[in-house]
């Protein structure tokens, strides 16, 4: 039976997916789907498992159990099924002997579909010079490298695994505009896995929490305010104590309290009103909100 995605069609759709190795449950019976033209971010500690579903959805990893298809077709029965998806790791660590001019070409033999002019666009529009051994390349410009490399052999599906580690903030905010403005276009999704909740909350359609190769939550953007609400609350002396099993508490600062509601907002809302507080107002929600309600102290590592 297909999954339903928020997003209508589904386009690749990983189910009840499990691998143990050594003795260890890696990955636990992971289900998600990801849509067309949309972000997706899987979060989670060092360790978790990201890598190894990023792993699993190229067939780099064989799972003991479950399914990975692409447009209904399954992954590792059919090795056309995979044409379309592209992992991006620090590939280009490997070629770092080799000039842009030369990766080029070999990313031309090996993926049919390689866009020659679009790459010599992004080369241009991120102000990469040509170099005989992309080794003198800086680290951020070794990762726009590898996007860049990337997005030209136009595929429909692109897997990143930390693409922005140890970078600089300027680069990337470069990177992060360059995924959204590839996004942007309609066709292309993406899959980014990173342990920084920063990398993910402006950018995401939808998170997927992993933890000890599990996933514990799952949070489309598109239904959050749905779901959630965030209010500031100022009480003469505090919060009543039935309101605070009921609410989820950000931050607490005397008698000031930040809270998130979750379930049934408008009834969690007439009870705040009901116990007078002396200031009450509505703040947008952030994913931040979300993590640090959801998450509490297991917050993702920074
Ligand atoms: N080939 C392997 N054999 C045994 N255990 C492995 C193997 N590959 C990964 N693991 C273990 O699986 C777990 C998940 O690893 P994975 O690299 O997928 O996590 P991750 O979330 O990507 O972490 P990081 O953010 O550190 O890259 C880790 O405990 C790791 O030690």
């Amino acid at each position: 039976m297909l999954l339903q995605s928020a997003w209508g069609k589904v386009m690749i759709q990983v189910q009840n997916v499990s691998k143990t190795m050594g003795n260890q449950n890696v990955l636990k019976d992971i289900t998600f789907t990801v849509g067309k033209g949309t972000i997706t971010g899987i979060i989670g500690r060092n360790g978790a498992g990201k890598t190894t579903l990023l792993k699993t959805m190229v067939t780099i990893v064989d799972p003991d159990n479950g399914t990975v298809s692409i447009n209904d077709r399954d992954v590792f029965a059919d090795s056309k099924a995979k044409e379309s998806i592209l992992f991006v790791a620090d590939s280009v660590e490997a070629l770092k002997n080799y000039s842009t001019t030369a990766i080029a070409s070999l990313y031309a033999d090996i993926y049919p579909h390689f866009d020659h002019d679009y790459f010599q666009a992004l080369m241009h529009r991120f102000e990469m010079p040509s170099t005989k051994k992309i080794k003198q390349y800086s680290k951020g410009r070794k990762a726009l490298f590898s996007l860049i490399l990337a997005f030209a052999t136009r595929p429909d599906f692109v897997l990143l695994d930390e693409p922005t580690d140890g970078l600089d903030v300027v680069v990337k905010k470069e990177i992060m505009r360059f995924m959204v403005d590839e996004v942007a276009k309609g066709d292309i999704s993406i899959v980014i896995a990173t342990h920084r909740l920063d990398e993910l909350e402006a950018l995401a359609d939808q998170i997927l929490v992993i933890n000890q190769g599990e996933i514990t939550e799952t949070f489309q953007l598109d239904h959050l305010q749905e779901r959630f609400k965030k209010w500031q609350v100022v009480y003469r002396e505090h919060m009543p104590d039935f309101l605070l099993n009921h609410l989820h508490i950000l931050q607490q600062s005397g008698r000031v309290y930040t809270c998130l509601g979750e379930g049934d907002l408008d009834d969690l809302e007439s009870q705040l009103k009901e116990t007078e507080p002396l200031l009450y107002e509505e703040l947008p929600l952030s994913l931040e909100d979300l993590f640090v309600a959801k998450l509490g102290s297991e917050r993702i590592a920074e």
